[in-house]
């Protein structure tokens, strides 16, 4: 008797333990992907970074793509991560943001960049401060406006510079110059190169664990954010009091913030700069350091390069501007730039985050799950560019009549509703840059120096030069 009776609950029990193994299982949908989670907790976390500490990270994802294909997943980060090495599946990602898929920073970055940064809004908020940054980069404003503080302030920076430079620290001075100068019409000074120093730590605690007690990088950064956010407040509240007494109004980023459609708080504005500062200064300045790094390497493609910019700084009269026309004429230098973006990979991939289950190749992504789309993968994949693991600019040249050949699975700007608003700004930049070098100097590698790309792409030492400056800037 008191068997029948525990019957149903014997049911229940069994319904429960079957529904949780068909669940676990995924015996009604298709299979996750091919992989493995590795060990408890940290997953597989230390074989990425302790390949991305090398100088070659590659064997860490052609290694699980021999194992498992093209999607695989792991876990890495604290997360269940599924990841893309497929132009396809990384094109689906992109596509579908706020669909199916939504961006996903570590904690650690989401925290120091501030929750109204570009890169952590969602919706019709992002769409509209999208729009309105891409306003503020797109090749007419280039061309009318910007282009002529690009030039005057990489010169500015480079008649500073003595017979031994740190490469790397230089580019860095003069992209920040430039997005200060771009974001809120501020002249190189104490004042940016004190905030530039802050902004080093707050960068350094990207991939700090983000705990104070844990980590004394994350402590730093968190103390030098709030000061970043200080001055930059004050900036803010400045120019408000500017506005109202109608003095002086300036047709800069910041201007334009404040001017927004509904208005925005101080502390939106001051997250809205701090993530562009972030998004354009680290970048751009990488890509400057590794293009002249691969060119020293590669001493057929410097002697083309400079060819090139010999020819245009014979047209122009002794102490010259450089005008869109000879930026537009700068075709190898562009070889150059796109060789140097697919080679270097300094942004490798994007993360996302699954917002429902997502079907795709006979696998499923499971609700909650993170996906890295691998740029890195994609763009050195011989199957996709010749001869992939090496640095040729004349690639770019084979396949003239299309003006990005490859476009297709060569995404160093990510694509979609978060393409980076400043992906001519930076091409205009890198380009101005190595023709200001170029003309004025020859160098040489003052020190071996290694290339690693974890935290960050960088080379340890900043990539220490000898210069022989040949012409006043
Ligand atoms: C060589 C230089 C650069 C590279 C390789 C680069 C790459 C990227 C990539 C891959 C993304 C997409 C991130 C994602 O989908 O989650 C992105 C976003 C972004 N980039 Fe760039 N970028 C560069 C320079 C710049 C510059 C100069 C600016 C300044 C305007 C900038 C501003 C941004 C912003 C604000 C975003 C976030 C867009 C959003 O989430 O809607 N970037 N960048």
């Amino acid at each position: 008797m008191e068997m029948v009776d525990s019957l149903p609950l014997l049911a229940v029990v069994v319904a429960a333990f079957l529904a949780t193994l068909l669940r676990r299982r995924r015996l009604w949908g298709p299979p996750l992907p091919p992989g493995s989670l590795g060990m408890p907790l940290v997953g597989e976390t230390l074989q990425l970074v302790s390949a991305y500490r090398t100088e070659n990270p590659e064997p860490f994802i052609d290694g699980r793509v021999r194992r498992y294909g093209g999607l695989f997943k792991t876990h890495v980060f604290g997360e269940r991560t599924v990841f893309s090495t497929e132009p396809e599946t990384n094109r689906m990602v992109l596509q579908n943001e706020g669909r199916l898929f939504e961006c996903s920073y570590p904690g650690s970055i989401s925290n120091l960049l501030g929750r109204h940064s570009l890169l952590l809004m969602k919706g019709g908020l992002h769409k509209r401060m999208h729009s309105l940054t891409m306003s503020f980069a797109n090749p007419s404003i280039i061309r009318d406006h910007l282009l002529v503080d690009i030039d005057r302030l990489v010169r500015f920076n480079m008649a500073g510079w003595k017979d031994r430079v740190l490469l790397m620290e230089e580019t860095k001075k003069i992209t920040f110059d430039l997005t200060v100068k771009q974001l809120m019409s501020f002249e190189p000074g104490e004042w940016t190169e004190g905030v530039r120093k802050e902004y080093v730590l707050v960068i350094e605690g990207f991939f700090s664990v983000p705990f104070p007690l844990f980590s004394s990088t994350y402590r730093r950064a968190i103390r030098a954010r709030a000061k970043v956010a200080e001055a930059l407040s004050l900036v803010v509240r400045r120019r408000r009091a500017e506005n109202r007494s109608g003095t002086n109004k300036k047709k800069d980023v910041l201007g334009a913030l404040l001017d927004a459609e509904g208005g925005l708080s101080d502390e939106q504005i001051v997250d809205f700069l701090v993530a562009l500062l972030v998004a354009g200064y680290e970048t751009t300045s990488t890509i400057m350091t590794l293009a002249v790094k691969y060119l020293t390497e590669t001493p057929q493609a410097l002697s083309q390069l400079k060819e090139e910019h010999d020819r245009i700084r014979a047209r122009k009269s002794p102490s010259y501007d450089l005008i869109w026309d000879d930026y537009k004429s700068m075709f190898f230098t562009q070889c150059v730039v796109n060789e140097t973006l697919r080679f270097a990979n300094i942004i490798s991939g994007v993360f996302r985050r699954a917002t429902t289950d997502v079907d795709v190749n006979g696998y499923r992504i499971p609700k909650g799950w993170r996906v890295f789309a691998s740029f890195r993968a994609v763009h050195l994949n011989p199957e996709y560019f010749k001869d992939a693991r090496s640095f040729n600019p004349w690639r770019w040249q084979s396949n003239s009549e299309t003006p990005m050949p490859g476009q297709q699975v060569f995404t160093p700007f990510g694509g979609g509703m978060r393409l980076c608003p400043g992906y001519e700004l930076a091409r205009v930049e890198i380009s101005v840059f190595l023709h200001r070098l170029l003309t004025t100097f020859s160098w040489v590698p003052a020190e071996d120096d290694k290339l690693v790309f974890f935290p960050t792409t960088r080379t340890q030492k900043r990539y220490p030069i000898h210069l022989c400056r040949h012409d006043p800037v």
